[in-house]
């Protein structure tokens, strides 16, 4: 009888009619998996206050990445064999959403796709798949979705072991129109997902549609893999710098309705001839933010329309990305990166974006700007 990744790959990742390249790849991978024990040890140490953008540790230099396979760019960005499995183990189960995705019918309520006997919406297949990757993964503690925010206990070790949060399918509500959906997750070490920060984090990632777009807590650069046809993920792009440019994506545009200060960044915005680039999807709308190496990214909020974005499950993995990659992030005082997750549940308002652009976010909804360097702020055309 089949086990592992092996098994795992037939009943649940390979959807009928998929090429057997991709089962051969599954295979490689089992293998992958089982080379050797892990020889990690990892700290839960706060980094509270240190900076992301960090000096490589690694043997691999960045302009070596290119081309490179998942499995060679992990081998030879980390030492740790157990960030190295969770990362691959991630990969395999956002190549199988992926499929799920595209191949998802969608009907006035939901988008639905086929799993064994079952007729699943697809963020709830994502969900499933997900938390079955990671039960698979073996060193996992805890995991915990934004789908179903309690933590679940996925039978891993809590010294050398792992904890991750995850939104399954962020943007789920626009699958339907064929805008980009994806998963958003982040890694911390040890057993806690609360009285953590995204600073903690030893690696986020994302995967839109085809691609997956990771960073690890060691290694500079935030790293884009492209799905291809045979099923490997190759890598295609690294950015270690967001400049300055005049694109702009605005959420929670309905606050600018009795919140003047968000009201005059989206006037400044227009009135600059900014590049409105909004799908209502965070996982695309901050990605291009790293693909592009520039723009803003911003969520404001108002008494009267209340944060919806959850700090845990969305907006820390993604500014994990955003500062490897180079950028900033802010919630109008502060880098949300250095703010305690004190409840899964916490939600906060975000500025993802070049320096610039995020001291001007600060500025223009506070007065002030932590990060300002006494020089004028202008984005560049
Ligand atoms: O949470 C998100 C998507 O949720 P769901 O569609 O239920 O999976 C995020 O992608 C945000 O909804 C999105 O980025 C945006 O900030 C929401 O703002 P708005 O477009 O003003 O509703």
């Amino acid at each position: 009888m089949e086990t592992g990744v092996a098994c795992y790959a037939r009943a649940a990742f390979l959807p009928s009619g998929i090429s057997s390249q991709h089962s051969t790849a599954l295979v490689s991978l089992h293998r992958f998996l089982h080379l050797s024990a892990p020889r990690y040890s990892l700290k839960s140490s706060s980094l509270f206050g240190e900076s992301l953008r960090a000096v490589p540790r690694s043997s691999i230099k960045i302009s070596e990445a290119k081309n490179s396979s998942l499995e060679e760019f992990l081998t030879k960005a980390t030492p740790d064999k157990g960030l190295i499995r969770l990362m691959i183990c991630m990969g395999e189960a956002l190549r199988t959403i992926s499929f799920k995705v595209r191949t998802a019918s969608c009907g006035v309520t939901a988008c639905v796709n086929s799993f064994g006997d079952e007729q699943l919406a697809v963020d709830m297949l994502a969900n499933k798949l997900l938390f079955e990757a990671l039960q698979y993964y073996h060193f996992c503690k805890f995991a915990c979705s934004e789908e179903v925010p309690e933590l679940q206990d996925m039978g891993g070790p809590v010294e050398n072991g792992f904890s991750v949060a995850f939104d399954p399918l962020d943007g789920s509500s626009i699958v339907d129109t064929n805008f980009s959906v994806g998963t958003i997750f982040g890694v911390w070490p040890g057993d806690k997902l609360t009285g953590i920060t995204g600073r903690d984090q030893v690696a986020a990632a994302m995967g839109p549609r085809t691609t997956y777009v990771l960073a690890l807590k060691d290694f500079p650069g935030t790293h884009e893999f492209l799905l291809l046809d045979e099923g490997k993920w190759q890598h295609v792009k690294e950015t270690t710098d967001i400049g300055e440019g005049k694109l702009f994506s605005a959420g929670n545009l309905r606050a600018t309705f009795d919140n003047p200060d968000y009201d005059k960044l989206i006037s400044y915005y227009v009135r600059e001839n900014y590049t409105l680039r909004y799908t209502g999807g965070m996982v695309p709308d901050v990605n291009q933010i790293i693909i592009k190496e520039k723009g803003i990214f911003t969520n404001v909020t108002w008494p009267s329309s209340k944060a919806k974005l959850r700090l845990l499950f969305e907006v820390a993995p993604l500014e994990f990305l955003i500062e490897k990659a180079g950028g900033y992030i802010s919630d109008g005082t502060q880098s949300v990166l250095d703010k305690v997750i004190t409840n899964l549940d916490d939600r906060t308002q975000v500025g993802y974006g070049s320096k610039d652009e995020i001291i001007r976010f600060e500025k223009m909804l506070y007065g002030s700007s932590r990060l300002e360097a006494g020089v004028p702020v202008g984005a560049a055309a």
